[in-house]
């Protein structure tokens, strides 16, 4: 189908890259696009899978090599599916900690049972530049937004996110237990299903 054993990730966010090498194992090669350039594409998307792809495509152009992109965010009910695909820039790009103080004053005082939140993780991977048949997996994971951080491993959110078939923090799990049941994990198991890697 295609030469996997090197990929590009489009990502600049080193806890993808970590969580998703992980999943892959030794046989393919994650090279982050920060090798080749640090100038980040603008998410100019309405959606996690036009961002995932816009992002794809563009690593895909400046490597020359074929391109894996994950675009996620966190959909939290209470705020009608907010911060959404503008998770990373949430609190105006200040970073996960501003993210994460804003999401807390956001749902101050929400009642635990309307706290219902979800991971979304799209994976996107192009061929080239301008493949015409992007291969698309998406995976999501429930949980509850927390009323204030714990825990000290992933990235992002996890410190918020209270998962129910755990009962702990996202921020809690061991690496290697997220790696098996988060949004990623799903989105990876389908694209590992879809590459015959599997
Ligand atoms: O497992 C996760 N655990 C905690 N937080 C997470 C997770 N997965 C996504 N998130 C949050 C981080 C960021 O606020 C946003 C992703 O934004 P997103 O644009 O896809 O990624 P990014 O800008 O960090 O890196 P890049 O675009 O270069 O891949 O959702
Ligand atoms: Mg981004």
């Amino acid at each position: 189908m295609m030469n996997l054993k090197q990929l590009v990730l489009a990502s600049h966010n080193a806890g993808k890259l970590k969580e998703l090498q992980a999943m892959l194992g030794e046989s393919v090669q994650l090279r982050s696009i920060g090798e080749f350039s640090s100038v980040e594409p603008e998410e100019t998307g309405l959606s996690f899978v036009e961002n995932a792809i816009l992002k794809a495509r563009n690593a895909a152009r400046i490597s020359g090599l074929p391109a894996l992109a994950d675009d996620s965010g966190l959909a939290v009910d209470f705020l009608g599916g907010a911060p959404g695909i503008y998770s990373a820039r949430y609190a105006d790009g200040q970073g996960d900690a501003a993210n994460n103080a804003k999401l807390l004053d956001a749902l101050k005082d929400v009642p635990e049972a309307e706290r219902g939140a979800q991971f979304v993780c799209v994976l996107a991977l192009v061929r080239h530049a301008d493949d015409p048949l992007p291969i698309l997996c998406e995976g999501l994971w429930h949980g509850r937004i927390l009323t204030a951080a714990s825990g000290e491993h992933g990235f992002g959110y996890d410190p918020l996110f209270w998962v129910p078939e755990r009962n702990l923090s996202s921020a809690e799990l061991t690496p290697a237990d997220k790696n098996r049941i988060s949004h990623r994990a799903r989105a990876m198991d389908l694209l590992r299903q879809r590459l015959g890697l599997k």
